[in-house]
């Protein structure tokens, strides 16, 4: 039986989302002398099917394009585009991985997956339909009445991996979903996602403060400036796919950009000076 995920992708949704974009967004929590700017005419475009990871100092503002781009803060007007039209509530073709998994410890494997359509409208039995047979291809057959904290960080991280996959959304918000886990664990399920990807072609746009990871996983690398977020400079990737990280840590392209990311983070006395504001 096919994972409910593929069977979405001829669904009236999937066939309908061609292209989501930021247009000229700027942002700030709260008004007056307490605002916090945090996005600064921030435009970009991403077009189904791409997978796009956004690299950013930290605390510049990266989650909250997540939260605007979910329509689950209100942001102004015409600030983010789906299909060309301006985003009115909350987003229809999203799926949005927060940074912690989330898990609710009173609910197995199951239950938690199944937790992103219960929230979608679905009934609990609606909702499991399919799933369980499906838990394999996350590396979590059997696990299905095991509770989160029986789970190893890569298992818990799948299974909110899962959750958010079983939406059927066809856009998926990925805000550093794999920061906490070990450097082992951490290449496993990009590994993972990769393999994912390749089979589904789902628009990911992927969150990370980890240069590796950007250029391992994305078409396109968006690095941003200290808050608030704006595009400091955007890189095509360019790497041929299937990627492999053992064999791109040898390839020239792959050092140059890298070294190119790190300078624009790191190098770059804008973001250093910002960052020691911070620390
Ligand atoms: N609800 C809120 N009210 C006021 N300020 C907020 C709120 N949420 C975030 N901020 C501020 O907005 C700025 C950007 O936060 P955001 O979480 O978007 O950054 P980030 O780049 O995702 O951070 P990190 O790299 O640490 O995950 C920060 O200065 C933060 O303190």
């Amino acid at each position: 039986m096919a994972a409910p995920w593929r069977r979405a992708r001829s669904t009236g949704t999937e066939a309908e989302f061609r292209s989501f974009a930021f247009d000229h967004l700027s942002f700030a929590y709260g008004e007056g002398e307490d605002a916090v700017e945090t996005v600064r005419d921030f435009s970009l475009e991403v077009k189904a099917g791409e997978f796009v990871t956004i690299v950013g100092p930290s605390g510049c503002g990266k989650s909250t394009l997540f939260n605007v781009a979910s329509g689950l803060t209100p942001a102004m007007p015409g600030g983010v585009r789906v299909n060309g039209e301006p985003l009115t509530g909350v987003n229809p073709y999203t799926a949005y991985m927060f940074q912690r998994d989330a898990l609710l410890d009173w609910r197995d494997v199951l239950g938690n997956v199944s937790l992103g359509r219960e929230f979608l409208g679905a009934s609990k039995k609606e909702a499991e339909a399919g799933l369980r047979e499906s838990l394999a291809e996350f590396g979590l057959e059997g696990f299905d009445k095991r509770r989160p904290y029986e789970l190893s960080g890569g298992m818990r991280q799948r299974v909110a991996l899962m959750r958010t996959y079983a939406t059927d959304r066809p856009v998926l918000l990925l805000d550093e979903p794999f920061g906490a886990l070990d450097a082992l664990t951490r290449l496993r399920m990009q590994e993972f996602l990769l393999r994912r990807w390749d089979d589904d072609h789902r628009t990911v746009i992927f969150i990370t403060h980890d240069v590796d990871e950007a250029l391992l996983l994305g078409d396109r690398v968006i690095v941003l400036t200290p808050r608030p977020a704006r595009i400091c400079e955007e890189i095509e990737v360019g790497l041929e796919r299937p990627r492999n990280a053992e064999a791109l840590m040898v390839s020239p392209d792959y050092i140059s950009m890298r070294a190119r990311i790190m300078h624009l983070l790191h190098g770059n006395p804008a973001v250093a000076a910002r960052e020691e504001l911070v620390a």
